[in-house]
């Protein structure tokens, strides 16, 4: 497999787990968007049945505000009896309780009134030890009836400005004839564990329609208080969503005061969880800004989770790693026939080579034969033309063959021609020059570009009678010999090729003619006949056309 076929399968890999993680996180955070809003949505819900809650409880302050507008005179059974219709009905009201307004010198008259039904009524406040009598000042607002009075008992006479905070507040419902809610307080006072609020309604003679009449024709309050957790848990168990952890905040003021939590002690929220953190503002109510803050639990997260983005996710990846694996082993495969194919191609071309030298090479010498020595000539011709230069050609005969078969046998023949081929292969420059078999026991040389001719034809000649092959049977020598015919030509437009064969050919025949084992040299004008001896043994010839 090459390189870019790599790097294009594996981008394509990247790219394809790349897309599949993306896809997987797209659904992911959709799923997270729908999982947030959901949250919001029950968180709301829950927000509106607080909002109710919250209602209905000043809606009971309001009804009782209507019994104390109706009678100048409401006795404790009045009160008593509408109470407990309210308290059956609401389980997160701590006490409804009226406070009237007592002045410094209706205390006594006011206390020994109320000592009728309680003998140890007194008008109280908190002390540094407890609940003592409260100090004198101009005006109580001791709180006179409450309901239930079991658990409450506590209450009966504490007076309610006997704190500046809660003065103000008495003060602020006072003016604005409205309902006022306290801040967060502790309901210990009242055997409860939880915070608590009170919410003041203030009580008139007639209605007052300016501050000052109201400050004037103020009777009294009709005060509830209410167990903040209990309305919480009541309002939330209206709706259907669980798994959300609640904090109730008063944000009325700048600093925040927790009425409410039901987070677990040891809980650290996660990241997840900290990202659907929600606030929601309930409607301003008596005077105060409460706020709800939500977190969902882990299981609520879980619950609404998916499995969608990890399966597009995995599934995704798994696909594009299945579809790679088949492209790779395409590639593969087809890389394997490549090379298969490749093999087969050089193999063949090694076949062709082995045949095409079969088909240049003689089998018995193993030198190049007629047909190579032909296709050389040619091309060498072709090239001594251009080049303007010669071409020298020797043909070589052994002499009396016949004889040395028929004296020593084919086989001896045979082995006979090979060495005489070595020896000629050995004597010449292979590099340049080519020996070849002519035929039967007949060899030729080319010799490219050769001024001179002889001197190799020469040293054939001198070095296969040096093999010393006895031939016993000859008439020229008791070894082997050979007799060599040379010619030499400059090729032109004009020459023909079968010229210097001739030439060649009949230098042999000169040579033969002459008593073989030597050379002779084909002259193409008259020449005298010089004998330039290599050995004394050795002769050579010269012949010339006719
Ligand atoms: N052993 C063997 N003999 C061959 C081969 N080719 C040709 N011959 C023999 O070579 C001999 C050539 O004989 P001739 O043409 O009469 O020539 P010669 O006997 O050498 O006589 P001159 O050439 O005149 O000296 C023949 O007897 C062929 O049978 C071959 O491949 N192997």
């Amino acid at each position: 497999m090459n390189f870019f076929s790599k790097y294009i399968l594996l981008t394509a890999i990247l790219i394809g787990l790349s897309l599949s993680g993306y896809m997987g996180k797209s659904f992911y955070e959709e799923e997270t968007k729908a999982i947030e809003q959901d949250f919001h949505k029950d968180v709301d819900d829950k927000a509106a049945a607080l909002e109710r809650e919250l209602l209905l409880n000043i809606e009971v302050l309001f009804a009782i505000k209507g019994l104390f507008d109706s009678s100048d005179e409401v006795s404790s059974a009045e009160f008593n009896r509408i109470a407990q219709s309210f308290l059956a009905r609401h389980q997160d009201i701590q006490a409804l309780e009226w406070a009237p307004k007592v002045l410094e010198n209706q205390r006594l008259a006011y206390v020994d009134s109320r000592r009728a039904e309680f003998p140890d009524f007194e008008i109280t406040e908190v002390g540094p030890q407890g609940m003592i009598r409260a100090l004198d000042r101009d005006s109580y607002f001791p709180v006179s009836y409450v309901a239930p009075i079991a658990g409450n008992e506590v209450v009966l006479g504490f007076d309610l400005s006997s704190s500046d905070k809660r003065v103000e507040t008495l003060e602020k419902a006072r003016d604005l004839d409205q309902s006022v809610a306290s801040p967060g307080i502790s309901l210990l006072q009242y055997h409860s564990n939880q915070k608590g609020i009170r919410i003041f309604v203030p009580i008139y003679t007639g209605e007052p329609t300016t501050v000052f009449k109201r400050r004037d024709q103020l009777r009294g309050y009709v005060l509830g208080v209410y167990r903040i957790g209990d309305m919480f848990d009541s309002a939330i168990k209206r709706t259907l969503a669980h798994g959300i952890y609640f904090s109730l905040e008063d944000r009325t003021s700048n600093s925040d005061s927790s009425l409410y939590s039901n987070f677990p002690a040891a809980l650290s929220l996660n990241s997840s969880q900290q990202t659907f953190a929600y606030e929601k503002s309930l409607t301003r109510f008596s005077g105060r800004q409460w706020t709800i803050v939500a977190v969902p639990s882990t299981g609520y997260v879980v619950e609404r989770r998916g499995k969608l983005p990890y399966m597009i996710a995995i599934f995704g990846g798994l696909f594009v790693l299945l579809g790679a694996s088949y492209i790779y082993a395409i590639l593969r495969r087809s890389e394997l026939i490549e090379s298969e194919v490749e093999q087969r191609t050089h193999d063949l071309n090694e076949a062709k080579r082995k045949l095409e030298e079969l088909s240049q090479t003689d089998g018995l010498t193993k030198i190049p034969n007629r047909r190579c020595f032909d296709e050389t000539l040619q091309a060498l011709w072709q090239k001594a033309i251009r080049e303007e230069s010669k071409i020298g050609l020797m043909m070589i005969d052994i002499d009396h063959f016949k004889l040395y078969n028929d004296t020593y046998g084919h086989l001896a023949g045979d082995q006979c021609l090979r060495e005489v081929a070595q020896a000629l292969s050995q004597t010449l420059n292979l590099n340049t020059d080519l020996v070849a078999r002519y035929g039967g026991e007949e060899f030729v040389v080319l010799l490219p570009d050769t001024r001179d001719c002889l001197s190799p034809a020469k040293r054939c000649q001198y070095n296969i009678e040096r093999l010393g092959l006895p031939h016993n049977s000859s008439l020229t020598s008791e070894f082997i010999t050979v007799s060599i015919g040379v010619a030499s030509i400059s090729p032109t437009q004009d020459s023909d090729l079968v010229d210097l064969t001739t030439q060649a050919d009949l230098a042999l025949y000169e040579a033969k003619n002459s008593g073989r084992n030597r050379v002779c040299f084909f002259k193409p004008k008259p020449v005298d006949i010089s004998t330039i001896s290599h050995k004394e043994n050795h002769k050579t010839c010269a012949v010339s056309h006719q």
